[in-house]
């Protein structure tokens, strides 16, 4: 933020979707694979870029997008997508006198490992559904906030939800119900309680498993146990147990935000103008809808860090 005679200015330049593929391979054959779309966002000292296009405090967006694959290069080792983020932001915070903070975001494509015939392929891989993203943003000082996420988890289950007891007015037609289908497409964000560069993990991919081991608590919560599963009174109280069991399990996560919509199934019905009815619903057929669709969102966090 810079003052200017009656005037405020704040401004960040980076560049956007860099798109970096990286291989590593071990020594006995195997692959290991990673696709990454990074955001970078630099915060700098480059007012005079802006008040009188004087550009040599500028680090030149192009520069930012080959640092990407410069550091990719550098990466010899296979790393999360946390950790090449983190890489980033402390080379531009640390490598430029006038950038302040960095801020990089990452999505990873869903690449897993195929197996063929119950083998696991040493570099052959399918591309999955949902997606790993994170953000951190890493001052001079060496604070940090570190932020991981998933889009695009799809999950239904076809029973074991209802919803009932809710307000009714003169506009209310929804029936109650202890019986429906439900179905939502996750999107995640939560954050670590690491806030400087030296408090890190060093465990190599320790955010990968993090991330692993939190989407099978959100899966875990959201559908039970395999043969009776868990009864959902609204998808309000199931994102809360989802978000509860995040910050139950993992002591190094502070906060978590879950965006559910609610993708509605309608009962399908189709009456005659003989006798008997063509469809009579019963539990079987349903019309998809995407649009409208409820939108049910919440944040959970601690009120004391337990780190
Ligand atoms: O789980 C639900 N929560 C709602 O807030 C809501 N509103 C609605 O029409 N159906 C549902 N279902």
């Amino acid at each position: 933020m810079a003052e200017l005679t009656g005037l405020k200015l704040e401004q960040r330049h980076g560049k956007s979707r860099v798109r970096v593929a990286r291989v590593w391979r071990d020594r006995d054959g195997k692959h290991h694979f990673a696709e990454w779309s990074v955001n970078i966002s630099l915060i700098s000292d480059c007012l005079p870029a802006y008040v009188s296009g004087d550009n040599s405090d500028i680090v030149a967006t192009d520069t930012m997008k080959n640092t990407v694959y410069a550091k990719a290069k550098e990466c010899s080792e296979q790393l999360s997508a946390e950790d090449f983020a983190i890489v980033l932001a402390k080379h531009f915070t640390s490598f430029y006198q006038q950038v302040t903070a960095a801020i990089v975001n990452i999505v990873e494509k869903p690449w897993e490992r195929i197996s063929i015939k119950g083998q696991q392929h040493e570099h052959g891989f399918k591309l999955g559904s949902e997606r790993h993203t994170t953000e951190v943003i890493v001052n001079k000082s060496g604070t940090l906030r570190l932020t991981s996420g998933i889009e695009g988890l799809s999950i239904l289950k076809t029973t074991k939800s209802g919803f009932e007891g809710f307000i009714r007015d003169q506009y209310t037609m929804l029936p109650e119900t202890c019986e429906r289908m439900m179905a939502t497409e996750v999107t995640a964000s939560w954050r670590y309680s690491f806030e400087s560069l030296s408090s890190l993990p060093l465990k190599p991919l320790y955010f990968t498993e993090r991330y692993m081991d939190v989407k099978e608590v959100l899966l875990n919560t959201f559908f039970g146990p395999s043969k009776e599963g868990v009864y959902s009174p609204s998808v309000q109280a199931t994102l809360y147990e989802m978000a509860k069991a995040v910050l139950g399990r993992f002591p190094d996560i502070s906060f978590i935000q879950l965006k559910m919509p609610n993708l509605h199934f309608l009962p399908v019905n189709l009456p005659s103008k003989d006798k008997p009815v063509i469809v009579k619903f019963a539990d079987d057929v349903f019309l998809p809808t995407d649009e409208p669709h409820g939108t049910i969102q919440a944040t959970l966090s601690r009120l004391r860090s337990k780190m």
